[in-house]
């Protein structure tokens, strides 16, 4: 087995037990000082808290300012303090220079003796080495310690040793370097993703720390580390530029919801909980894009085309009447010819403003073209200076004047905008008159059926176009918040009972005002940067990071790029693993039109999850894929060899549920994917459900054993077991075949099988026929 973990082997000869015993209490000891200390943290910051919480209420605004800072940060104090408590510290290191410093999740200071580090944040540049350490750049460390841990007993101790000249026999005692990662990738999952604090190597530990200006590209094949990596690079980036980040908040985008639950335990577990986490289908505040649709119809709404397209819808609806149009006022009977009308669209275009801030333009000058008219009727020589502004409010507000505006330039939300125009084949003939007649009948769709997640980039381009008239909403929070103070009045009134006003006691008016109460309990004092981002659509964020980066659409792409235009960004992902024709061909295509060539990549190489002997086999489908594609060196392997199995489709779900069984017997906890062609999906999860309830239902609350899914659904997903269905289907099933055999053989993490009707993809010569084994 080759692996990238560096330090030198046991000696099996030397014994070291008493050694290893007494190294061990000490650590024991150690650790709970660390925890005695990480108590007292909790309990002082809990009592700061609350102090924060009781202090009385009112005083200056600058002091309510500085309360609301105290209370967020003692809270996030606290939660850091509370997620740490699992694997505290996972790590020594023992420095050439005598001087030793243990690592954990965060940092502790001992303030009874001069704030001495206690335990260094693995984030810090101190604890760098802990990752990069190895017997040939040793970076003056002698020793660097693995601490295991269960709940807060240290368990064992793995030690390595980078001078080997001073390496006792008591040392080789302590010694086994890949045990902690080794035993990190064995264990069984859980169905989430869970932190590789204790275990990132130095590829991955390059990628993390790297800094944060510019575009940086991670590449890598299938368990790789990719998402890991970049969701220990948001700690990082946090930890390293709090302040920026703090205000300005991280986006970490994910390709869908049930990937965003998988991963959404690791960033608290290292005790950040400000990041906002997001798939595309959830991208815009107060729309949930669950509807489904084509990879077909996705592609066509993908292309960076639709950006003009939705731009000529627009246009579309800044319209002009045949000849005349007659508004009626006051039994007047007014007129608007066409040639006024376009002198008005004209203007209102020049202004350059997005179409619903545009409208005023538009609307002045039709104002005006009507109350000249009404003044004539009315005889102008009678009007005094000063009345014609008159005139001009009095139609403004006039029923048949606005409803002639929005008839001819009405306000749009972007989802009125898109459900119009894929309703209407002349709308979208008008709009998208360069697309082919397929095309635009892909775009149609039914008014009122669910928004989905390749709308969602649409909607966006849609509401940049069309702007937002704010004035109606502020004129509404405006009212709220009177409405708060005038509530706030009545419960101080009720707090200050009129007969108790004795002037020499304190009331509550006296100690604070309504306008003070009010904000004091206004939720939106306390939210969190992310809370505040996730709320608000032209949020821009201080960093992004895009997981499965491969699957995004060109007008993804651009709704991603308009939230971060200092264009700090990370974007991960593998472009063997795209299953979607509007995704990404290659990174240079996909970044040229917002950074040029100014971009940097870094690769993973070595697959953590995979093991060799199903990765092999993998590798062969890769090829398939493409020539040039590499497959990542796999870690580790198990001696299970990956194993196929001929049967009829009448008996395929008995004989899918008969491989479910022997599998999740096999793998004890573990969790277990059956891999099926899209178009099976429905069909087998019924059956398994029905055949295997314990396995494939999961009581409210909590996860399934085992799921039935999709290759494309499975992305980004691991599980302990897979069950593979029907290869050759799933390759024929869509234009990227081959890219979703690859994602769905390289999920186990332990064993794979293949069960099929139709004959198998020849790349799958390397599976061993099971079939041929001894019953
Ligand atoms: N240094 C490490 N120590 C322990 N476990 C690791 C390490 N690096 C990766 N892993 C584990 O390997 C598995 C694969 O990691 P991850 O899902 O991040 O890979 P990926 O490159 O995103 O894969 P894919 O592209 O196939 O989705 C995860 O279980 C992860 O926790």
């Amino acid at each position: 087995m080759s692996s990238p973990v560096s330090g030198t082997k046991p000696d099996p000869l030397s014994n070291g037990t008493e050694f290893r015993e007494s190294e061990l209490e000490s650590e024991r000891k150690y650790l709970a000082v660390l925890y005695r200390h990480l108590d007292g943290q909790r309990e002082t910051t809990e009592q700061r808290l609350r102090e924060v919480l009781g202090q009385g209420i009112g005083g200056t605004p600058g002091a309510q300012v500085e309360r609301d800072a105290s209370y967020s940060m003692y809270a996030d104090r606290l939660a850091q303090l509370r997620s740490v408590d699992y694997g505290l510290c996972f790590g020594r290191l023992d420095l050439t220079n005598d001087d030793r410093f243990y690592v954990g999740r965060l940092g502790l200071f001992d303030p009874a003796n001069d704030y001495e580090p206690l335990l260094v944040d693995w984030r810090a540049p101190a604890a760098q080495p802990f990752y990069t350490a190895t017997a040939a750049t040793s970076s003056g460390v002698r020793r660097r310690r693995h601490v295991k841990m269960r709940g807060r007993q240290v368990t064992g101790i793995d030690d390595e040793i980078f001078d080997l000249a001073s390496l006792n026999d008591a040392d080789i005692s302590t010694l086994n370097g890949e045990g902690a990662l080794l035993a990190a990738l064995n264990a069984n999952r859980t169905g989430t993703m869970g932190d590789i604090v204790a275990t990132i190597q130095a590829e991955q530990d390059a990628v993390i720390r790297a800094h944060s200006d510019g575009v940086l590209v991670v590449q890598g094949g299938p368990g790789t580390g990719k998402t890991a990596v970049a969701l220990h690079r948001a700690a990082f980036l946090l930890y390293t530029h709090r302040k920026r980040l703090r205000k300005q908040g991280v986006l970490v985008l994910g390709p869908n919801a049930t990937f965003v639950r998988y991963i959404a335990d690791v960033l608290p577990s290292l005790g950040e909980t400000d990041v906002l986490l997001s798939d595309l289908g959830d991208l815009l505040p107060g729309l949930t894009a669950t509807g489904t649709e084509s990879p077909k119809v996705a592609a066509v709404k993908g292309r960076a085309a639709m950006v003009g397209v939705l731009a000529a819808a627009v246009r579309d609806r800044q319209e002009l009447p045949e000849s005349m149009l007659e508004v009626t006022v006051d039994s007047y009977p007014l007129r608007l010819n066409r040639q006024t009308c376009v002198k008005a669209r004209d203007r209102a275009r020049s202004s350059r403003q997005p179409h619903n801030l545009a409208r005023a333009n538009f609307a002045r000058a039709i104002v005006r073209a009507l109350s000249d008219q009404y003044a004539r009727k009315l005889g102008d020589k009678f009007l005094q200076r000063g009345d014609m502004e008159d005139v001009r409010s009095e139609l403004r507000e006039d029923p048949a004047v606005q409803a002639a505006i929005n008839n001819l330039w009405p306000l749009l939300t972007p989802e009125r905008l898109l459900t119009d125009l894929f309703a209407s084949d002349r709308r979208l003939q008008i709009a998208a008159g360069r697309f082919s007649a397929q095309d635009r009948a892909l775009l149609r769709r039914r008014p009122g059926s669910p928004w989905t997640p390749a709308d969602v980039p649409l909607l966006d381009e849609a509401a940049e176009l069309l702007g937002q008239d704010n004035r109606e909403a502020e004129r509404q929070a405006a009212l709220a918040a009177a409405r708060e103070v005038e509530y706030a009045q009545g419960v101080l009134e009720v707090m200050t009972p009129a007969d108790h006003a004795d002037e020499e006691v304190l009331q509550a008016m006296d100690a604070i005002s309504a306008q003070q109460l009010a904000n004091r309990y206004s939720s939106k004092e306390y939210e969190t940067t992310a809370e505040k981002a996730a709320a608000d659509r032209q949020w821009t964020f201080g960093h992004v990071i895009v997981d499965e980066a491969q699957e995004l659409s060109s007008m993804a792409w651009r709704s991603l790029m308009r939230r971060c235009p200092s264009r700090s960004m990370t974007i991960v992902g593998d472009i063997s693993q795209r299953s979607v024709a509007a995704g990404a061909g290659s990174w240079a295509e996909v970044l040229r039109p917002y950074v040029r060539d100014r971009w940097r990549m870094a690769e993973l190489t070595v697959n953590y999850r995979t093991p060799d002997e199903i990765m092999s086999v993998a590798a062969d489908v890769l090829a398939e894929v493409s020539t040039d594609a590499t497959a990542p060196r796999s870690v580790r392997s198990t001696g299970v060899p990956p194993w196929r199995l001929a049967v009829s489709a009448a008996t395929l779900a008995d004989e899918v549920a008969r491989a479910v069984q022997t599998e999740l017997a096999a793998i004890g906890e573990g969790t277990l994917a059956v891999i099926v062609p899209e178009a099976q999906v429905g069909a087998l999860a019924l059956a398994l459900a029905q055949a295997l309830p314990a396995a494939f239902l999961a009581p409210k609350g909590s996860l399934a054993r085992a799921a039935v899914m999709s290759a494309t659904q499975s992305k980004g997903l691991e599980f302990d077991a897979v069950v593979l269905v029907e290869p050759q289907s799933i390759v024929d099933e869509s234009e990227y075949g081959w890219n979703d055999l690859y994602v769905g053989m390289t999920r186990p993490t332990q064993r794979l099988g293949v069960l099929h009707s139709t004959p198998l993809p020849a790349a799958l010569a390397g599976l061993s026929d099971r079939s041929l084994e001894p019953a």
